[in-house]
């Protein structure tokens, strides 16, 4: 897996990253979720530098200018529920791109320590041929985004893969790595140090579904 840390180079991503860490920025649940979909948009941004393009030519109202665009069919799926405003944020970069979306949470069967990843909900078009952005902002232990991959799999077999995620753990970046092509892209703003023992990224920022939405009742 080709790993694009946007951390390694310093620019107005640091800001919006500053923000969604920030305890007291974090209150205001508004900023939260525009600073995750601005994220979203840089990544975004980043990684259609890497799509394959080709040229095309329009007509203005004095003349014909060239250019070139990418020609790839996009399909952009999240992980809900905190992938949403991430995926707000890439929708409005491939605003043409198809959209899936899947519901994975953690569900805490015996004991705060263990959970599995819970798969419920899907809506996905053909992902046959396609380019696939799988976005979840937070790629802890890695298990989401892998289980979100195998439900996805009866829908076709992607052309490209690439991963969005706004902070991940070492040790999820290097489960997912082991799990997807050598291929496959993860675009990702910062990569943290560990998981604490309730598997959350430290330092992190928290949960980000709760800080975009509010917080929710276990199940
Ligand atoms: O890499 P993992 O260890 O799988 O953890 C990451 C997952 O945890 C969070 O979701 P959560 O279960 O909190 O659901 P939520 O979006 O409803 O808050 C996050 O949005 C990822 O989906
Ligand atoms: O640190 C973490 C880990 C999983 N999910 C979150 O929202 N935060
Ligand atoms: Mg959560």
């Amino acid at each position: 897996m080709q790993i694009h840390n946007l951390s390694k180079t310093p620019s107005v991503l640091n800001s919006f990253m500053l923000e969604i860490r920030d305890t007291n920025i974090q209150k205001d649940r508004m900023r939260f979720r525009r600073n995750i979909e601005r994220i979203g948009e840089v990544l975004g941004y980043e990684l259609s530098k890497s799509l394959t393009f080709e040229a095309k030519t329009i007509e203005t109202p004095l003349g014909s200018s060239n250019t070139t665009l990418y020609n790839e069919d996009i399909v952009l799926c999240s992980i809900l529920r905190a992938g949403v405003p991430l995926h707000n944020g890439l929708l409005n970069y491939f605003d043409k791109a198809e959209n899936a979306f899947i519901s994975a949470y953690r569900h805490h069967k015996h004991n705060p320590e263990s959970f599995e990843i819970i798969v419920e909900y899907l809506a996905c078009p053909s992902l046959e041929g396609k380019t696939l952005i799988l976005a979840d902002p937070m790629l802890a232990t890695g298990q989401s985004m892998v289980a979100t991959f195998e439900a996805l799999k009866p829908f076709g077999t992607p052309k490209d893969i690439h991963l969005v995620s706004v902070i991940g753990a070492q040790e999820g970046v290097d489960f997912v790595s082991q799990h997807f092509e050598k291929n496959a892209h993860l675009w990702i703003a910062d990569i943290d140090d560990h998981l604490n023992d309730k598997g959350y990224i430290i330092p992190g920022l928290g949960d980000a579904g709760d800080l975009a939405f509010g917080h929710k009742l276990q199940q």
